[in-house]
């Protein structure tokens, strides 16, 4: 993979220039993205900004974000060709820090479980996840140092798992989704796929202009929580060993590490994630489904068939279930500074069939709580696992600082 700060440094020090460092990464998009299919569009003739803390540094765009250079497809026929007037904000905040738009990647339609055609750069006979598929697969396969995806269910946090890559999903609206495809707006998260947690961290305090996010040189060790999700069920046999084993590697570097268990409302509130997220839904995709079902991609359109049901009471109730257990998972932290997580049930499947399942994602996209994907492990067939260090809502920085840590603990193991 292509590290922004080690790359950043090299720029600073003069030893590549900022032009050479995008076409580092254009070479590599042309070298490997036939096999793996990360990007929709990308422009060959981009070049680099001359100033900014992000010049140099090439970025993917998922395709639900506009963009006004590129087309904004959605993954769907219905959207094909379509070309927004405008960038949206975010894509606006990269430009302004100087990174280089170099080109869309490939999104599940609308951002749904319809799956993609990329293939996992790990192991080209298994899924990259998604539904940011493109955006995972590009920065895992070392074709470009930070990209952009949204999550919903889990569709930053397992993708970057399944591709070996660290990622952010911050705070809930730390990033605006102005201008990002809606698909349930209580839920919908802009993130950021790069390197390592350090990486990442550099990506989000440039977009932000919060220097606050940057990890620091030496973090103190954390009191860590770890959560196995039992609501969610069981894990595979790789997820449970990951999680094993960024507990053990934490522990072994100092911090303080123990099993919780959640609160019953927060078992509750991981229960009810689909009511709201699919009552959203309907009405977000209200003019697709209303005006073009035949074109709609068809897992969308059944899981949409299958919730037309669902009434302003149910979706009312489920809204208070998750404000009362954001209280419930806040006072939580009053006992840890961050939470350990699984990040999927394991490696990524076979084929590409199924962007994997988002069960053990969903609670926290729910909370709004910020969560970075540390990897862990290499598993059978060479497919990277990671987990999910969680911190309280607007802890960003926390989360990010205590993902770093449990990163250089398992470099120690
Ligand atoms: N965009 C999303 O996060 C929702 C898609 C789906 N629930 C998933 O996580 O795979």
């Amino acid at each position: 993979m292509i590290s922004l700060t080690e790359l950043r440094e090299r720029i600073e020090q003069g030893a590549v220039s900022p032009d050479a460092a995008i076409a580092q990464s254009l070479a590599a998009i042309r070298a490997q993205d036939k096999a793996i299919g990360a990007f929709v569009h990308h422009d060959e003739g981009a070049r680099a900004q001359t100033a900014g803390p992000l010049r140099g540094i090439a970025v993917g765009i998922k395709d639900n974000i506009d963009t006004a250079d590129f087309p904004t497809e959605m993954g769907s026929q219905i959207y094909r060709g379509h070309r927004p007037r405008g960038d949206a904000p975010v894509v606006m905040a990269l430009k302004r820090a100087g990174a280089t738009i170099v080109g869309k990647t490939t999104t599940t339609a609308f951002a749904a479980n319809d799956p993609t055609a990329t293939l996992n750069p790990h192991n080209q006979a298994h899924t990259p996840g998604g539904s940011s598929s493109g955006s995972a697969a590009a920065v895992g396969g070392g074709m470009i140092p930070l990209a952009l995806g949204t999550q919903t269910g889990g569709s930053v946090i397992r993708p970057a798992s399944f591709c070996g890559t660290a990622a952010i999903k911050p705070s809930y609206r730390l990033l605006p989704t102005v201008g990002v495809k809606c698909f349930s707006w209580s839920l919908d998260t802009v993130g950021l796929f790069a390197a390592s947690v350090r990486d990442v961290a550099a990506g989000l305090a440039a977009m932000t202009n919060r220097p606050e996010l940057l990890v620091p040189s030496s973090v103190a060790a954390p009191r860590i929580g770890v959560v196995t999700q039992a609501f969610a069920g069981a894990p595979e046999a790789a997820g449970a060993e990951a999680l094993q084993r960024a507990a053990r590697a934490a522990a072994q570097a100092g911090a303080t590490v123990r099993e919780l268990a959640m609160p019953e409302i927060v078992a509750e509130a991981w229960r009810i994630h689909p009511v709201i997220q699919d009552f959203e839904a309907h009405q977000s995709f209200a003019w697709e489904y209303g005006q073009n079902y035949d074109a709609m991609p068809p897992l969308l359109r059944g899981r949409l068939d299958e919730t037309k049901g669902a009434t302003p009471k149910d979706y009312d109730a489920a809204v208070d279930v998750a404000a009362r257990a954001r209280a419930a998972l806040a006072a939580v932290f009053d006992e840890v500074d961050a939470l350990v997580t699984l990040s999927a049930p394991g490696a990524a499947p076979k084929g590409l069939s199924s962007t994997g399942d988002p069960r053990y994602n969903r609670l926290w996209t729910l909370m709004g709580v910020p969560c970075v994907n540390v990897p862990t492990l290499v598993a059978d067939g060479g497919l990277p696992v990671g987990v999910t260090v969680v911190a309280p809502f607007g802890a960003d920085a926390r989360a990010l600082a205590a993902a770093a840590f449990v990163e250089a603990a398992l470099k120690r193991v």
